[in-house]
């Protein structure tokens, strides 16, 4: 799939991996149409020029999903793919130090947001690619999911996230293999640690310490790094079906 002048959702493209993807894909001569919960997207489509539109809404809401989707078949020639950022980090003992049982509504609120929204974006940006003509192999779009390490090695207080990320990895093959009929490749990137406002209120020592955690190279992933294994997903139609740890090795505790 090429990325020049054709036109890709990015959702969560207000902040962190999402804003460097859209930064990436306008680079590379693409059109974005940039999804984000915050107003805040806004600014990042002016800074982006023409080539960016932004689209405020919440992954979860079917209908404003379909305007990210109708917004971006009018901004170029269809859609050509999604890069699905969006999404919540929370953190929460099953049973706290009171002996408290964990929230359940805090619970099923990441996996709407981290799963259920995935989802949401995955069968509306399907169907609409599903009526675009094909292109080389036949091929009409491609679909980038965001997974974590976190869905292989959760730590203690993230069964919420970790759920919801293996979910997203758990709906990757099956996704691919449906998909496959309309010729649209699903992918899904599973990052380790990475330098964004995600991160952003933790201690300076929690963040040496993560960073010595990786084998090599010993710091957070930088954005680009992440923007730039989108891009290849992008560009290789070889690559379906697939979760890619992105990680610098780590394995956390
Ligand atoms: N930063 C990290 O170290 C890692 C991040 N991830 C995942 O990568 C993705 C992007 O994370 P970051 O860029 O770091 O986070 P971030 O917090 O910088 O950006 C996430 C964006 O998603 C938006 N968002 C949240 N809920 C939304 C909703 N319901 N509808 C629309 N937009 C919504 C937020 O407004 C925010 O702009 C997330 O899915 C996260 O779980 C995975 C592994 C590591
Ligand atoms: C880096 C983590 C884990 C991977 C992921 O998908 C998203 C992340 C951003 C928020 C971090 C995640 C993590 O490793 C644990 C911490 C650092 C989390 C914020 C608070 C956190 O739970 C913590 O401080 C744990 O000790």
């Amino acid at each position: 799939m090429r990325i020049e002048n054709a036109t890709f959702v990015i959702t969560g493209a207000g902040s962190g991996l999402g804003s460097a993807c859209a930064e990436r894909l306008v680079a590379a001569g693409g059109r974005v149409v940039l999804c984000d919960l915050s107003e805040g997207v806004q600014d990042q489509a002016r800074r982006l020029g023409d080539a960016a539109i932004a689209v405020q809404g919440d992954v979860t809401s079917a209908d404003d999903i379909q305007a990210v989707i109708d917004a971006a078949q009018a901004h170029g020639d269809g859609l050509a793919g999604v890069i699905h950022c969006a999404g919540v980090v929370s953190v929460a003992k099953l049973v706290d130090r009171h002996g408290n049982p964990a929230d359940l509504d805090a619970y099923a609120r990441t996996v709407q947001i981290n799963l259920v929204g995935t989802f949401n974006v995955m069968r509306l940006a399907a169907a609409a690619m599903s009526q675009n003509p094909p292109g080389d192999d036949g091929e009409r779009g491609v679909i980038i999911n965001i997974a974590s390490v976190a869905a292989f090695d959760g730590q203690v207080g993230q069964c919420a996230y970790s759920a919801s990320k293996a979910g997203v990895v758990g709906m990757s093959l099956p996704a691919a293999r449906e998909l496959s009929r309309h010729g649209i490749r699903v992918m899904a990137i599973a990052p380790g640690v990475f330098e964004t406002p995600m991160m952003a209120d933790i201690p300076e020592d929690a963040v040496a310490a993560l960073s010595q955690a990786v084998p090599f190279p010993k710091r957070l992933g930088k954005p680009d790094e992440f923007a730039r294994l989108a891009e290849q997903i992008i560009t290789n139609s070889m690559l379906n079906g697939e979760v890619i740890r992105l990680d610098g090795g780590i394995r956390m505790q």
